[in-house]
């Protein structure tokens, strides 16, 4: 076997590079963040923007970034976007490849590096990998605090397609979504996208679908009701970092997510974990 290895970036942020029979993946330590996956014989699903510096102590504009342990600016405005996790080290502590070719990652967050400025409760965070035909992403958070908290998460996955004009995302026709402070629903069987889209589902079905040029991508969740869609278009496109202007043409984000109502209370000695997982169908 040896499918896994470990390497360095040339601005020295390391990852695991996989190889298997049945697929290719890239994973950073920083942020636990896979960035690359790509069946045999199929092309890569993951987007992962040619802008990206992959300088240390930056988010990577890409892959499945975790957010963690709020998303979006919440609690309150002065808290760094999409939480504490991104932008850090994670320690892997389990690899595991199966001769069936199936890899499985286990990364922790040292709690140390939490900033409890922004999060004064002690837990320990998980993130497992599972990776096949098709990849698994679980967040698992456990509260080892005497008292409760509350967690709003997601799993930012960006997924990549050759014309976003010729994409759409099917499974939330009739759901309820808040996009720019407003509730609307949308009753086509498919969103499409022709402008800036940045829109919450809070009780989407489990499953969708993006249909892409080169085929569709099943995009699954468990144990959340909300989900996350989002492309910036032209002008916010324009605003981003390490995102060029015509990036928004390539990927669409579609990430599983526990946000608005979805949010977790966790009690003490509780877990809570959070799944996406994807592949062509
Ligand atoms: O640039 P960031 O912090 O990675 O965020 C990217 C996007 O993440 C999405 O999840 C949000 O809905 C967008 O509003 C946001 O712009």
């Amino acid at each position: 076997m040896g499918f896994i290895t470990l390497q360095r970036h040339p601005k020295g942020l390391e990852y695991l590079r996989i190889d298997t029979p049945t697929f290719e993946a890239e994973v950073y330590l920083q942020g636990a963040q896979l960035t690359h996956f790509k069946p045999k014989n199929r092309a890569a699903i993951l987007w992962m923007s040619d802008e990206e510096s992959y300088e240390p102590g930056n988010g990577l504009r890409g892959g499945v970034p975790i957010c963690w342990p709020w998303f979006g600016k919440l609690p309150g405005e002065d808290y760094p976007q999409h939480g504490l996790v991104r932008k850090l080290p994670w320690q892997l502590v389990k690899s595991h490849e199966e001769s069936s070719g199936q890899v499985v990652l286990q990364f922790q967050f040292p709690q140390q590096q939490l900033n409890s400025m922004y999060w004064p409760f002690k837990c320990e965070v998980t993130v497992e990998m599972t990776l096949s035909s098709t990849a698994k992403v679980s967040i698992t958070t456990k509260n080892l605090d005497d008292k409760p908290f509350v967690l709003t998460q997601a799993l930012h996955s960006y997924f990549r397609t050759s014309d976003i004009l010729k994409t759409g995302v099917s499974g939330l026709q009739d759901c309820s979504y808040l996009e720019f402070g407003h509730r609307s629903t949308d009753k086509a069987p498919i969103v499409n996208f022709t402008k800036e889209t940045d829109r919450v589902y809070d009780d989407a079905p489990s499953q969708q679908l993006i249909h892409t040029p080169e085929g569709q991508i099943s995009v699954s969740r468990r144990h959340s009701k909300s989900c996350v869609l989002w492309n910036p278009w032209i002008d916010k496109a324009k605003r981003l970092e390490r995102f060029g202007d015509d990036d928004y043409t390539t990927m669409v984000c579609l990430e599983a997510a526990n946000v608005l109502q979805d949010q977790i209370h966790l009690e003490p000695d509780n877990a809570y974990t959070l799944t996406t997982e994807f592949g062509w169908q």
